[in-house]
């Protein structure tokens, strides 16, 4: 049963892309604010943690996809509020993965939807700079083409790179209504733009002031019909993470 003061809304991320490009990473890092190298690539997890965005307490719910390119994505678009596809600024065939994704995930039929669906393109590995090869600009032009957020950060710095892209990211999500209307797909009312001025150096900026409180608690268990769904596949695992 829901403990009584438990969040009445959940946010469901999903990460997507390339392998390697860093989606288990990125996950333990906004879950425990530690990089940890070495990653399963072939579990397919959901991890939950919950948070207060702009006074309200929401569980966030975070999907680790593997094998994006041969499984089906409407599979983590019907689930996904956000949709993240990483790829990697030192790999440019990361980011021809990430655009074909992309592709497919704007052909979704979003009025059958019951989420929202934002896409925000993800450059990973800014820590790289030096074997960089592909620019901000050519991932930001990919995003608007896709009608996806975009920001790129460093999940193995020590910064708040991550943290403040799902924040940012949210923080443009909670307090709006969600709507059937498929132009919601690409719709970015705010804009995350990234700054990468050094090895790993990161920040974030939106449009409008942050509404997002820096306060995050223990998760409770609890699972919705939607995963529920999913672990009758087998394939998923809920985690929750306690601060
Ligand atoms: N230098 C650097 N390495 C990173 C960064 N993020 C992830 N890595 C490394 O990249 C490799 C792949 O990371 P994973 O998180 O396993 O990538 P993944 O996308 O989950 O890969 P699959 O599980 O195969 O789909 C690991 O060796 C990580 O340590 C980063 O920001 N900088």
């Amino acid at each position: 049963m829901r403990p009584p003061n438990a969040p009445q809304r959940e946010i469901h991320i999903a990460l997507l892309g390339q392998s390697q490009v860093g989606k288990s990473a990125f996950i333990v890092k906004y879950m425990t604010r530690r990089f940890i190298g070495e990653y399963d690539g072939s579990l397919e997890e959901t991890y939950c943690k919950e948070e207060n965005i702009g006074g309200e307490s929401v569980l966030v719910c975070l999907m680790d996809t593997v094998d994006c390119e041969s499984r089906e994505c409407l599979r983590w678009q019907t689930w996904g509020d956000l949709l993240i596809v990483v790829y990697d600024i030192t790999c440019s065939k990361s980011l021809s993965f990430a655009e074909k994704l992309l592709e497919r995930m704007g052909k979704h039929e979003h009025s059958e939807c019951p989420r929202e669906h934002r896409t925000l393109l993800l450059g990973n590995k800014t820590d790289l700079e030096r074997y960089r090869v592909v620019s901000e600009e050519e991932g930001r032009r990919v995003a608007a083409l896709h009608g996806a957020l975009f920001a790129e950060c460093c999940v193995a710095g020590e910064g708040r790179g991550v943290k403040e892209v799902v924040e940012s990211a949210l923080n443009s999500m909670v307090g709006k209504k969600r709507s059937p209307s498929p132009t919601r797909l690409c719709s970015s009312d705010s804009e995350i733009s990234a700054h990468s001025s050094g090895k790993s150096t990161f920040s974030v900026t939106l449009r409008s002031p942050s509404r997002l409180k820096e306060s995050s608690k223990l998760a409770y268990l609890h699972k919705s019909p939607s995963l529920s769904k999913m672990n009758k596949t087998g394939s998923k695992l809920l985690k929750l993470f306690h601060n």
